[in-house]
């Protein structure tokens, strides 16, 4: 059966090898916690359609290995992304310390524009924190990043850290900050906007013999 949406955005999950990305996407899809998670071997593949402010969004979300050793094979499939989630672990201040190595990759390798959310994940951990909420908001802000605390284990944040994404992409689709139409943007037009456009397009067209 073919899906009709208004539009397709291309997003990734990065971040350290253990952090929970594939527990996160898995809840996102599934809604369920994926007990037996292996490491993550290249890349792995989700998608979903979700509602953002009236349209219609089609997520093509790909999972990326954290370990080193996969590092040449995930960096490839970076290029054209619109929207990340770069995940650290609450749990692990070593996780926390990667991310600015994380940003760089996805700001060089995908797009500058690309708009990332920062994930603290494992939030059911509490006892075990060593980042608190408050220096990760701060790094948050220091690199333009959203910042929302999840746990792919409860479902908390989980749906709401891609929706705040999507809608944060959209919001620039609509101010004209981001074009669609713009080679790897990462975004394409779905069916129903196409259609949209179209008809708008008749119109002009339709006007413009009507105006001479
Ligand atoms: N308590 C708790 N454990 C979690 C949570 N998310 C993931 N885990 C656990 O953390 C471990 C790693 O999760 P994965 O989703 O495989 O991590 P990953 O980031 O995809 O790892 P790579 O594929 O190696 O990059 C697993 O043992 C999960 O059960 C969470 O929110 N809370």
């Amino acid at each position: 059966m073919s899906e009709s949406y208004d539009f397709l955005f291309k997003f990734l999950v990065i971040g350290s090898a253990g952090t929970g990305k594939s527990c996160i996407l898995h809840q996102f899809i599934e809604n369920k916690f994926k007990q037996d998670s292996n490491h993550t071997i290249g890349v792995e593949f989700g998608s979903k359609v979700v509602n953002v402010g009236g349209k219609s969004v089609k997520l093509q979300i790909w999972d990326t290995a954290g370990q080193e050793r996969f590092r040449s094979v995930t960096r490839s499939y970076y290029r054209g992304a619109a929207g990340a989630l770069l995940v650290y672990d609450i749990t692990s201040r070593e996780t926390y310390n990667a991310l600015t190595n994380w940003l760089t990759d996805a700001r060089t390798l995908a797009s500058p524009n690309i708009v990332i959310i920062l994930v603290g994940n494992k939030k059911d951990l509490e006892a075990e924190r060593e980042v608190t909420f408050l220096e990760a908001s701060r790094f948050a802000q220091e690199n333009e990043l959203m910042f929302l605390e999840t746990s792919a284990l409860t479902g908390e944040n989980i749906e709401e850290t891609f929706l705040k994404c999507a809608r944060n992409i959209l919001t620039k689709i609509e101010s004209g900050e981001l074009d669609p139409e713009r080679m790897g943007s990462g975004i394409q037009y779905g069916d129903s906007s196409l259609r949209r456009l179209q008809q708008r397009e008749q119109q002009r067209q339709k006007k413009g013999i009507c105006d001479c």
